[in-house]
C-alpha cells in the first residue's frame, strides 16, 4: 500500500477522536458493548483521508525501533508522533495518582490497563487539538485486541505499518538504548554483527552514539532490562502479534522487514511508503 506525500499536504485536520475515546471512559460505558461503538459511529469520525491528515500506527516488538522510524516521519509529515509508552513513563515520572501503580506495571513487562491507556491518550490528543495538532503516527497503540477494536470503532486508520527485525537483535537493541536525561535524545551504544547462515541474510547495525553534549547525561529505561525485555517479548507475541493479524484482514498492514541500521532501513522505508526525504535525495544526489 504506497501513500503519495502529495495527497496527504494541504489537507484539513477533523480530529473528535479525543472525545469520542474519552467519552466512553467518562460515561462509565462499557468499552466493548455495542451502544460504545455505535455512539462514536455517530460521531463525524470517518472523514474521507483527502480531507484530513494522515492517521497511521506502527506496531512492531519492543526495541525494533518504532519510535526512530515514527519521529522520522512525524517531522517528515508534520504529524505528532504519539507513543504510548512516553504519555506513561510521563505519567509514572510525574507525582499523580497512577505514579506507583504504573511503575509496578512496566517494571514487570506487563501491559498497563486498557482503560489507563485510553484515557492518557484521550488527554494527548484532546492537548494536541487544543495547540492546532493534526492527524498523528501513533507508537505502541493498539497493542490488544481490545484496543484495535476501540480505534477501529472510533476513526479510520489509514496503515499500519509493521516493522519487523531479527529476533537476535531485539533484546540487544533494547539493552543498548540510551536516554538523554536532559534533551529526552534516544541512542544505542550495541553493535549488531549477525553472521548470515542456512541462507538467513547477516545484518549488521552500527551503534547511534550521542554527542558529547549528551554522553554524560545518558539514563536507561527501567524497563530495559534482560528479564523485564525477555518478557516485554512474551507479551507481544501474546497479546500483540494478534494485532497484526487484525489489520491484515483489514487490508491496512503494510509489513517492513528492517534490512539494517538507519542508514540502509530509512530510504527503504520512505520507497515502501512511496514518500520522499529532500534530505536523503540531496544526500544521494552529493
Ligand atoms: N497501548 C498500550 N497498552 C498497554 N500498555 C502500554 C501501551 N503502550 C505502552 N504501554 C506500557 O508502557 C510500557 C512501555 O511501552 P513502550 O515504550 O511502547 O515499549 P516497547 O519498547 O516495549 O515497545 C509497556 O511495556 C507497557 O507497560
Amino acid at each position: 500500500m504506497a501513500v503519495s506525500l502529495r495527497a496527504i499536504r494541504n489537507i484539513r485536520f477533523s480530529s473528535f477522536l479525543y472525545r469520542a475515546l474519552s467519552s466512553s471512559l467518562s460515561s462509565g460505558a462499557d468499552l466493548k458493548s455495542s451502544a460504545f461503538f455505535g455512539h462514536n459511529k455517530s460521531l463525524p469520525l470517518r472523514a474521507e483521508p483527502k480531507d484530513r491528515n494522515v492517521q497511521w500506527v506502527f506496531l512492531g516488538c519492543p526495541g525494533v525501533g518504532k519510535g526512530t522510524y515514527a519521529s522520522r516521519l512525524s517531522n517528515l509529515l508534520g504529524v505528532p508522533h504519539i507513543a504510548t509508552g512516553d504519555l506513561v513513563r510521563e505519567e509514572l515520572n510525574s507525582s499523580g495518582p497512577l505514579a506507583s501503580q504504573l511503575e509496578e506495571v512496566v517494571n514487570q513487562g506487563q501491559l498497563v490497563s486498557d482503560e489507563i491507556i485510553i484515557n492518557l491518550l484521550s488527554k494527548r490528543l484532546e492537548a494536541g487539538e487544543a495547540k492546532g495538532e493534526s492527524g498523528f503516527i501513533l507508537d505502541g497503540f493498539p497493542r490488544t485486541i481490545r484496543q484495535a477494536e476501540i480505534l477501529e470503532g472510533v476513526t479510520d486508520i489509514d496503515l499500519v505499518v509493521n516493522l519487523k527485525l531479527q529476533e537476535e537483535a531485539l533484546l540487544a537493541k533494547c539493552l543498548g538504548r540510551r536516554i538523554c536525561s536532559e534533551c529526552g535524545g534516544n541512542y544505542n551504544v550495541a553493535s549488531i554483527d549477525i553472521k548470515g547462515e542456512n541462507g538467513k541474510p547477516g545484518m549488521y547495525m552500527a551503534p547511534l552514539l550521542p554527542p558529547p553534549h549528551c554522553a554524560s547525561k545518558l539514563i536507561q529505561r527501567s524497563d530495559d532490562t534482560e528479564e523485564v525485555v525477555k518478557e516485554r517479548l512474551r507479551v507481544y507475541n501474546e497479546m500483540s502479534r494478534p494485532v497484526e493479524e487484525f489489520y491484515r484482514q483489514r487490508g491496512k498492514l503494510l509489513e517492513f522487514t528492517l534490512p539494517g541500521g538507519i542508514p540502509e532501513s530509512w530510504p527503504k522505508l520512505l520507497q515502501a511508503l512511496n514518500l520522499e526525504d529532500p534530505e536523503v535525495k540531496q544526500s544521494a544526489a552529493a
